[in-house]
């Protein structure tokens, strides 16, 4: 036992693990969270727990030697008997928090090489075509299988996904400079550009510089945790932020939302090709309005054809012939006046009408792309410099 005077107290133990910093991240464990739990017995040994960000982490045995080293020092330190564990994802998503405050320089998780979340980018020619509406659809119906999804309304023209969502009101909760998105009653993770207005109906002149730093900020100061999937609602044709979004996240595939109407589809390829310069890769064509399904007096049903025929198919087999890789038509949503309904009333389709055709076709849509894998498949490997186009 030690004598009277030289008993170690708890806080010069956490004064000197405050010296010892987290060899990659290179901060003191201290601030990190890292440090668990610290008891001092009556001999003077230290017992003390420190998480490890990630299981198996490789440099655990630095760690190890840094901590009894910088404890032993401490007056009337006996002996230290260190525990090493693992921090809950709550807890990295602290620590997460912790880095993204402090940090001075931004930088996209999507884009980092590790990253498991898939990014789709809804993209139509023109607007109207019902882009946001498969946009909010998707997200909850993937959102309903338990994924953890983000939406990111970049839509400068139109921002309508927070009111589809029922969020329109809602302003994004920042801790210093990291922005949360607004949680939708579906748990669903939704920022839009039109949240970064000081005011709602302020009217914004996005140019691009400003839509490049706008996009930045909606990728990089928001705090988006874990997600299994991020969709990015874009604006139509083949402007500013398709060319910022080829930049920043070259990774992210398109999905090209058009009407079965000629001239859309015509508009909708050069969407589509445009992705594929910023070498993205397009995995795939919806066909919106595709047809109203009208109930015959005699009680048989007949598909009208408002907008005519064939839009999302020919953009389909001209994509997939000017890419030389299958780009699908992943589904054909019928117009329905509830999906309009829902949208308008904050709850999209595939939540308040899930078995009517439309919700259907979108639930198949959202299944394909949820069940797409990651890999190198998936990846478009070009080899011209994104910003030399
Ligand atoms: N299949 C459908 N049936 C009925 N209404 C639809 C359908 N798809 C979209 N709509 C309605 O059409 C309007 C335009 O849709 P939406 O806002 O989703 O299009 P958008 O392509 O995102 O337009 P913009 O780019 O101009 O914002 C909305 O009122 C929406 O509710």
């Amino acid at each position: 036992m030690s004598t009277p005077g030289t008993q170690p107290t708890v806080e010069q133990v956490q004064a000197a693990l405050a010296t010892v910093n987290d060899p990659e991240i290179k901060r003191p464990i201290t601030e990190l969270g890292m440090v668990d739990t610290v008891e001092i017995d009556e001999a003077g040994v230290v017992h003390l727990t420190v998480l490890l960000t990630v299981a198996g982490c490789p440099l655990k045995d630095t760690i190890n030697r840094d901590v009894t080293a910088a404890v032993t020092k401490v007056e009337g330190v006996t002996g230290v008997e260190l525990q090493l564990g693992v921090m809950t994802a709550e807890q990295r998503a602290g620590l997460k928090e912790v880095l993204a405050g402090g940090k001075a320089e931004r930088e996209i998780p999507f884009a980092q090489p590790g990253s498991l979340t898939k990014v789709y980018a809804i993209a139509s020619g023109k607007g109207g075509v019902g882009k946001s509406s498969v946009t909010v659809n998707l997200a909850l119906s993937m959102a309903g299988q338990g994924l953890r999804v983000g939406i990111v309304d970049a839509d400068i023209y139109g921002h309508s996904v927070p009111a589809m969502l029922g969020v329109a009101d809602s302003r994004p909760t920042q801790v210093d400079d990291l922005i949360m998105p607004v949680p939708t009653a579906s748990g669903v993770s939704v920022i839009s550009i039109g949240m970064l207005k000081p005011r709602r109906d302020q009217v914004v002149a996005w140019r691009g510089p400003m839509l490049d730093r706008a996009l930045v900020q909606m990728l990089a100061d928001v705090f988006w945790g874990d997600l299994d999937v991020l969709l990015l609602d874009l604006p139509p044709g083949t402007g500013d932020v398709a060319i910022s979004l080829g930049q920043h996240l070259p990774g992210a595939e398109v999905v090209v939302v058009t009407t079965p109407q000629e001239a859309a589809a015509e508009v909708a390829e050069r969407a589509g090709t445009m992705a594929s310069m910023m070498h993205q890769r397009v995995v795939g064509v919806v066909e919106n309005m595709s047809y109203l399904l009208h109930t015959n007096p005699d009680g048989s049903e007949q598909r009208l054809e408002v907008f005519g025929s064939g839009g999302g198919e020919r953009v389909a087999s001209t994509l997939s012939a000017r890419f030389g890789y299958d780009v699908p038509l992943l589904g054909q949503v019928p117009l329905d006046p509830s999906l309009r309904e829902g949208g308008d009333a904050g709850k999209p389709i595939v939540e308040s009408d899930p078995t009517a055709p439309a919700a259907r076709v979108l639930h198949e849509v959202a299944n394909t792309l949820a069940g797409r894998g990651r890999g190198l498949a998936g990846m478009q490997l070009g080899l011209t410099p994104a910003n030399r186009l």
